[in-house]
């Protein structure tokens, strides 16, 4: 098939965004697809694909992800803002509700965060520390503590957003212990049954810094759903109060964040960019992909990211 898409990013977390509101589209296995197109030697490389979906009675549009090693997760806030935005155009609102695989989120249309970098805010959650919803093996919620069996002895913050995310807090953040704890939570321990994203946070003297070993997909250069899950663990361990808003910084640029607490239904809101790097063709043949094509170069985009401060 011949395969048109957006390449875009949230904060460096890339993605090929797929408009598949076709039912014809819809149906399509993509996970074969996703590990062609994001493989970072192949043409394209990216995080993840994007497919913007057919909305429903109570949500004008909807959202799947396919992680880089074609699995499904529940969402994904970074994306969500690229999502947003085409979804936004191709039905000329300004906000909507959006139907994610097990939850609903709502987007909407922020001012420029800086001249030409298009802005969208989402507000997804309820963030989770239910074990059972995590997917983690313990008795009971694990807020700033060790995890029996897992091996790194930090005190990690163990959330659903609703993808499963282990976040600790240290001084200073060492990739290769992050990447070290990751990778063993993609080797499917017994004790998460569905793996988990990992992130470390750095305190900052205007909010955080994170950093994620993505599930599916490895490290990345922001990770939305952990970036909101590190803002509402920082409110639940005393961190930064529910209710203000901070900047979050990671490797790929900043977003600024809410966390509600509990008072406001454990939600975050999350303030980014949607940045569209360009829209191709490629062809896809079932353990093939082709050249790539570009049909719209959009370098004024980029170089409008390029010139935020981080
Ligand atoms: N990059 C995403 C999260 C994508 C899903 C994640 N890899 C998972 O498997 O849960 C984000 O911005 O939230």
């Amino acid at each position: 098939m011949e395969l048109a898409f957006t390449k875009c990013h949230g904060s460096g977390n890339d993605f090929a965004l797929v408009d598949a509101r076709d039912p014809t589209l819809a149906a399509i296995d993509w996970a074969p697809v996703a590990r062609l197109v994001c493989d970072r030697a192949g043409p394209v490389g990216a995080d993840g694909i994007l497919l913007l979906t057919a909305g429903d009675d109570d949500h004008a549009f909807g959202m799947r992800v396919i992680n880089a090693d074609g699995s499904e997760p529940e969402s994904c806030l970074n994306g969500l803002r690229c999502i947003g935005r085409a979804g936004l155009d191709a039905l000329v609102l300004d906000s909507a509700r959006v139907k994610l695989k097990t939850s609903t989120a709502q987007v909407a249309r922020q001012p420029e965060l800086a001249p030409g970098v298009v802005t969208i805010q989402t507000i997804a959650g309820p963030a989770s520390a239910d074990p059972a919803d995590v997917g983690l093996h313990v008795d009971a919620a694990v807020i700033d503590a060790a995890i029996p069996g897992l091996p790194n002895p930090r005190a990690f913050t163990a959330l659903a957003m609703p993808n499963p995310h282990l976040i600790t807090f240290v001084d200073k953040i060492d990739v290769a212990e992050l990447t070290a704890l990751g990778e063993w939570c993609e080797g499917r321990p017994a004790l998460l049954a569905d793996r988990a994203n990992v992130s470390f946070c750095e305190t900052r003297p205007d909010g955080l810094f994170v950093h994620t070993f993505e599930r599916g997909v490895g490290l990345t250069n922001a990770c939305g759903t952990a970036m909101g899950g590190a803002t509402h663990a920082a409110g639940l361990t005393g961190r930064v109060p529910f209710g203000q808003e901070i900047t979050v910084h990671n490797p790929g640029g900043r977003v600024r964040i809410m966390a509600s607490g509990p008072g406001g239904g454990d939600r975050v809101t999350i303030a980014g960019n949607a940045t569209f790097e360009y829209d191709a063709v490629v062809e896809i043949d079932t353990d093939k992909i082709g050249p790539l094509r570009i049909t719209r170069d959009r370098g004024g985009e980029v170089a409008a990211w390029a010139s935020v401060t981080r």
